[in-house]
């Protein structure tokens, strides 16, 4: 579903990613993981378009991309969640995931109208679809931001760090959310420091260190791999 060759990003000086190869699979769940400032965010934002490559190639099903403007490859379907949600505070839950679905997903309001009530079910989100975003609690917000991703209708679906700051608890719900996404089939990659999350979920790991990834398998496998253990379980605590 998506393919990543030679790709490299460089601001100045830092290589941030350098020569990447990358290629996932329809269904996978694929976890990122990788130390504080590994470019782990900086590959979402060049698979999106927010960064043009420095070199290297971007192909989405099949179709290069990677000259696209990002609404482009949001409507070629490429969603996203950031790090930060930053939802419009001042309409409602319903209104966001609304305009997600019209603008990041190109649906007539009629039929974004229906996506939302469905995608608000989805997520668990119908009970507050009339409040103000910007009076949710942060499972909500993390809620929202899944929501919005959804709406636009992705094949892919790009989450940055969505269980980060999150209760053990809160984070089970969210687990219950990602699950049914990924037993209905969407293809996930997943970048998340919640190592016992990601790994209820993912079915393969990647790991992200100096511009390239040092270890890529199965989630066990990576986990125990030495370099793993050293250049970034070893650096958490
Ligand atoms: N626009 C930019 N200009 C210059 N440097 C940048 C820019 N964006 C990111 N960087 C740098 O690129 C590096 C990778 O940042 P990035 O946010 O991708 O890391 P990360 O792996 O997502 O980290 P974290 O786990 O803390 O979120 C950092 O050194 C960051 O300061």
């Amino acid at each position: 579903m998506l393919q990543l060759s030679g790709l490299s990003l460089h601001f100045g000086a830092l290589h941030v990613l350098d020569g990447l190869d990358l290629a996932v699979e329809e269904g996978e769940v694929l976890g990122v993981l990788g130390p504080n400032g590994a470019g782990k965010t900086t590959l979402f934002n060049v698979i999106t378009g927010v960064y043009r490559p420095t070199a290297g190639e971007v192909v989405f099903g099949g179709r290069r991309i990677d000259k696209l403007r990002p609404w482009h490859r949001c409507r070629a379907g490429i969603g996203r969640t950031f790090q930060v949600p930053k939802p419009f505070t001042d309409i409602t839950v319903f209104e966001n995931v609304l305009t997600a679905a019209v603008h990041g997903g190109g649906q007539s309001m009629r039929a974004a109208a229906g996506r939302a009530a469905e995608v608000l079910d989805l997520t668990g989100l119908a009970h507050c679809a009339r409040q103000k975003a910007g009076a949710l609690s942060l499972l909500d917000l993390k809620r929202l931001e899944l929501a919005k991703a959804v709406a636009c209708g992705p094949r892919l679906l790009l989450l940055d760090e969505i269980a980060g700051g999150l209760t053990d608890h809160e984070c089970g719900t969210l687990l219950e959310i990602l699950h049914g996404l990924r037993d209905r089939g969407m293809t996930i990659v997943w970048i998340e420091h919640v190592i016992h999350a990601l790994k209820s979920a993912a079915t393969r790991l990647t790991v992200l260190h100096g511009g390239g990834f040092i270890a890529d398998g199965a989630p066990d496998a990576v986990l125990a791999d030495p370099k793993v253990q050293e250049i970034y379980l070893g650096a958490v605590d």
